[in-house]
């Protein structure tokens, strides 16, 4: 099984814990590939002949409950190019903060929302980490991961 993580970020939190999952996580599975979103479209998402492909989305939020920029011609173009994505199995990293009582961890959230309209499979719940908790998103992330990994692997 290979995994795919798709990174939205603006300073990095979240290209963080991706690396720190490539590191921590690569004797879970054949390979893991890092992408940022910049630049991709829904084609990321690759065909149904990519059987063994699992994605992770692992971006935060901005603005009022936004997709950071380099997610957003990913994040559009999941409207503007819509496409069946039955064969996708994915789970979501949503890094956030509290203070944004409203927002809470949206970036995430949003990609999550329309990935189930287009037919996508998630795997486990949407993994959220507060900014404000004071706890480490990279090793936090790193521990669900493995966990993550470990369910989508058993139902595979
Ligand atoms: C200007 C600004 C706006 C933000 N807006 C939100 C928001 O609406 N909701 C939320 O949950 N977090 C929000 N955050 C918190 C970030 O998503 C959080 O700090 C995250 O860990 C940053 O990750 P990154 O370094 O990968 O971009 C905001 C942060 C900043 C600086």
């Amino acid at each position: 099984m290979k995994l795919k993580i798709l990174v939205g970020t603006m300073t990095g939190t979240a290209d963080y814990v991706a690396q720190a999952i490539q590191m921590d996580c690569a004797d879970l599975v054949d390979e893991i590939e890092v992408l940022m979103m910049d630049g991709l479209d829904i084609h990321a998402f690759g065909d149904a002949s990519e059987q063994g492909l699992l994605h992770l989305i692992c971006t935060s939020t901005y603005g009022a409950g936004d997709v950071p920029d380099n997610a957003r011609a990913l994040y559009e173009s999941l409207d503007a190019q819509p496409r069946y994505l039955g064969h996708v199995r994915y789970g979501v990293i949503a890094l956030g903060d509290s203070a944004h009582q409203q927002t809470f961890c949206f970036g995430g959230k949003k990609f999550d929302e329309r990935l189930q309209d287009l037919g996508a499979q998630r795997v486990g719940e949407v993994w959220c980490h507060d900014a404000s908790s004071g706890t480490m998103a990279e090793a936090e992330g790193t521990a669900w991961c493995h966990e993550w990994l470990a369910r989508a692997i058993a139902a595979a």
